[in-house]
Order: structure tokens, then C-alpha cells, then sequence
């Protein structure tokens, strides 16, 4: 198996995961017996061409969606077995997820987003915390502005703040740079960069950028829902060449 560093520490866990869509005669079979292991306080990058399973390994990575088959392990707990409601709660309090198009709610304040995740899980809110956070990556001028009062790179630097104020064991991004101009692709990149290394955040992130998976630990690729390489602190262009060469 395919482990992204030598530690034994995992944050998640892959076992030979497979998921199929559709019925007896349109079956499709986005990931085909994935075995990996993201090791905690690493960044993962997870590429491959168009229709590869990347999207189908991040959701059911991350409990949104269950395998066919093959167990998915959250530390030591089996999402795959785990109950609806169970899978509800951890999802609430142990996983992140960031999307490409922000997902904010837009009659919703910056503090409020951020708020939300800890008021849908019932937990005491504090609003010193969620102001802390936004101040932390540079929003704290922005705290009361609606969604649409803010730029695109400032509205993914408050979802990341939502996704992370529960203190998620892994935090998934899914193309989080997928919207924005490289300016913004580069400050989201870097508060990532310094979730690693500061707070020693799992990040297990999809993306089409070469740029944005050098800015990753480690990359994996996968093709035909299978994973076909991995690379450790790779460059833009040894990026872009394993892509292109899957892509042929
Ligand atoms: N809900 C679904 N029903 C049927 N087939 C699906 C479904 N979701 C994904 N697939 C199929 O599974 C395969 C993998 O899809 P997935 O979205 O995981 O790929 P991807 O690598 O993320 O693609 P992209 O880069 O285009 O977003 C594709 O063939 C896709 O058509």
C-alpha cells in the first residue's frame, strides 16, 4: 500500500476500495481496489485525468459517499460500517470539507459561517474563538460582510475557517483553487501550507492545478480508478509531466 510518509500515524485509511455506479448494465467502476494511507499531519495532493475516481476517493474518504466494497478507516474507526448517524455526527466533528465553489451561505455573515458547524453539532459557540480564526488569516476587518461583499479568495479563506473551527481530524478540499485568480490560488495555498505545519492538519486535497498539488507533500495519481504513481515533494513540471503522460 501506498502510504504518504514512512510513519505509522494515519489519519485516514483506504482498503481496497472499490465503488460502483449505476445498475447491472451502465455499471461503472470509479475506484477499482484502492489501497492507501494519508499520515497525519501531511498534505496530499490527489490527481488524475478527467474521470479517473478523484472525486468518487475524496467523498468516500470522507464518508459522503459509502465504497461497493473495501473499508475506509478514520483512525481507528471504520466509517464504512458505521451507522448513518454516526456517520452524521463524525463527519460533523471530525471532517472538514472545502469546496470549489465556497459553499458559504449567503445571507450569512463571515462570523456566522464560521459559526455554523459548531451550532449544527450543538456545541457551545464562541464567538471569540470564531473571531480568532478569522483574524488569524487575515479577515478580522471582515467579520460582519455577507459573502458577496467579499472576493473569491476571501470567501475560500472563510470556508477553510468553517471547515477548521471544529478542529476536524482531516480537513478535504475538493479543486479549492478550482475559482480563483493565482494571486488568490497562491494565499489559500499558503494558509493550507501553514495548517501542515503549524497545527499539523491532515489535508487530502483533489485539484487539476500542477501548482496548486506542488504546493502539496506528496501527490497521488490515479487513473481508471486505480492509483498509478505517487510523488514526494515534486516540482510544477514533474507534476505537469506525469499528468500529461496519463492524460496521453
Ligand atoms: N453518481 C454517479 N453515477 C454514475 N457514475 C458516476 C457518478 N459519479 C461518478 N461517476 C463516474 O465515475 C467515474 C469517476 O468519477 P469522478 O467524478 O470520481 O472522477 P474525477 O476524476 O473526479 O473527474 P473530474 O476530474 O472530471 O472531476 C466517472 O466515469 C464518472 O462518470
Amino acid at each position: 500500500m501506498i502510504r504518504t510518509e514512512t510513519t505509522v500515524d494515519t489519519a485516514v485509511e483506504l482498503r481496497d476500495v472499490v465503488r460502483e455506479y449505476g445498475g447491472k448494465h451502465a455499471r461503472v467502476r470509479a475506484l477499482d481496489g484502492v489501497r492507501v494511507g494519508f499520515a497525519r499531519g501531511t498534505w496530499t495532493a490527489v490527481m488524475g485525468p478527467s474521470g479517473s475516481g478523484k472525486s468518487t476517493l475524496l467523498h468516500c474518504a470522507a464518508g459522503l459517499e459509502r465504497p461497493t466494497s473495501g473499508q475506509v478507516m478514520l483512525g481507528e474507526r471504520e466509517l464504512s460500517a458505521a451507522s448513518e448517524s454516526a456517520l452524521t455526527a463524525l463527519r460533523r466533528k471530525e471532517i472538514g470539507f472545502v469546496f470549489q465553489s465556497f459553499n458559504l451561505v449567503s445571507s450569512l455573515s463571515a462570523e456566522q459561517n464560521v459559526a455554523l458547524p459548531l451550532r449544527l453539532a450543538g456545541s457551545k459557540v464562541s464567538m471569540k474563538d470564531v473571531r480568532a480564526i478569522l483574524t488569524e488569516i487575515g479577515l478580522g476587518e471582515r467579520l460582519r460582510h455577507r459573502p458577496r461583499e467579499l472576493s473569491g479568495g476571501q470567501q475560500q479563506r472563510v470556508a477553510i475557517a468553517r471547515a477548521m473551527i471544529t478542529r476536524p481530524s482531516v480537513l478535504f478540499a475538493d479543486e479549492p483553487t478550482g475559482a480563483l485568480d493565482s494571486r488568490s490560488a497562491r494565499t489559500v495555498l499558503g494558509l493550507l501550507r501553514a495548517l501542515v505545519d503549524d497545527s499539523k492538519q491532515t489535508i487530502v486535497m483533489v485539484t487539476h492545478d500542477p501548482a496548486a498539488a506542488a504546493a502539496a507533500d506528496s501527490v497521488l495519481f490515479l487513473s481508471d480508478g486505480r492509483i498509478v504513481g505517487h510523488l514526494t515533494r515534486p516540482s510544477t513540471a514533474q507534476v505537469a509531466d506525469r499528468l500529461a503522460e496519463l492524460e496521453a
